[in-house]
């Protein structure tokens, strides 16, 4: 059984003080379905506004779909009480300068989880927390200070831990080294890796950063304006990619190992509140046909790597289905 099955999910949001004429909300995930396996990282990929940050607020549920179901070893999500929340799924958010509340040591900002579930005695509590620090790399000496006195780097560690106090079988990313300096990113992305391994742990990487999802993940996910348009093993992309949008995000940020040949889109992305009928991509795609702007593509290829698109760029060798 998979650890995670999303399917179907909707979200929409409600604009207030929207024009009469205009549409007063935005479909920010339209019919999306994925699965997470146990001990796996799925990345999440695609501009900004496509739905990357509320999917992972409907993965740890703090976004109620409007449709649809996500499921973690079968239960519905909502049917979870909140400690059992805790123990499936823990979440790491942006910026730690905001996502830390700025009153508490480090200590007691690790210890609250414990505290408010009554996870174990007193005395297991504060062992958790020592263990906990030590697995992400902080020196016990941090534990009374405050997220003001911390480097940035070492504010998203004690974030990290927070969200893996009560032992989740997932951790969702959302763009986690995005507000770090570009020289403690890399040690931040590593201790993701790390503790994937020493616990086992599944887990969703979202970034608009290509190169490095692809290095996190097991497999990719790739969202357009809130639709999902593929989805596909890291070890494919980019050679394999089947949808121009996937091509098109890769040859943004070219990589020496991994060359893509430039593609160029037209236009920027259509406004969410009137997406273009059709597929949702057709406005920008250098492969679009009429025909494009008449039907919503159906998600076709075999089960580990769905596109969406009527013009898919299948490699000779590669079979579609
Ligand atoms: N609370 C909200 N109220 C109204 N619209 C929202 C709200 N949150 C997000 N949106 C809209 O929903 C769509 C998806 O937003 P979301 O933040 O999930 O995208 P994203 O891919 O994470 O973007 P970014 O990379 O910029 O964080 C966007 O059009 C956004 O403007």
């Amino acid at each position: 059984m998979n650890l995670v099955e999303v399917d179907g999910v909707h979200v929409v949001y409600r604009i207030r003080g929207a024009s009469l004429f205009g549409r007063a909300q935005v479909d920010a995930l339209t019919d999306v379905s994925l699965t997470i396996e146990a001990g796996e990282t799925v990345g999440v990929v695609g501009e900004s506004g496509c739905g990357k940050s509320t999917l992972a607020k409907v993965l740890v549920g703090l976004q109620k779909p409007s449709a649809g179901t996500v499921r973690y070893s079968g239960t519905p999500l909502d049917r979870l009480r909140a400690a059992e929340l805790g123990r499936t799924v823990g979440m790491v958010f942006q910026d730690p300068a905001t996502a830390l509340n700025r009153r508490l040591s480090v200590g007691k900002i690790l210890r609250d989880p414990l505290d408010v579930h009554r996870r174990g005695k007193p005395a297991e509590r504060d062992e958790r927390v020592r263990e906990l620090m030590n697995l992400v790399g902080l020196p016990p000496s941090v534990a009374g200070a405050l997220p003001a006195q911390l480097s940035g780097g070492q504010r998203q560690r004690v974030a990290i831990a927070r969200a893996l106090a009560l032992h989740p079988a997932l951790l969702v990313a959302d763009e986690p080294t995005s507000a770090l300096d570009v020289s403690v990113r890399a040690q931040i992305l590593n201790l993701l890796l790390d503790l994937r391994e020493r616990l086992g742990l599944a887990m969703v990487f979202v970034s608009h950063d290509i190169q490095t999802v692809r290095r996190m993940s097991d497999r990719i996910v790739t969202m357009y304006l809130g639709r999902v348009v593929e989805q596909a093993p890291a070890a494919e992309l980019p050679a394999q990619a089947h949808h121009p949008y996937t091509r098109a995000l890769f040859s943004a940020t070219p990589s020496l190992l991994h060359p893509v040949e430039p593609i160029v889109l037209s236009g920027p992305v259509p406004s969410a509140t009137a997406p273009p009928p059709g597929c949702p991509f057709h406005t920008r795609c250098p492969k679009a046909t009429p025909e494009c702007s008449i039907g919503l593509p159906p998600t076709d290829g075999p089960p580990e790597h769905t596109y969406r698109c009527i013009h898919p760029e299948i490699p000779t060798g590669v079979s579609p289905s």
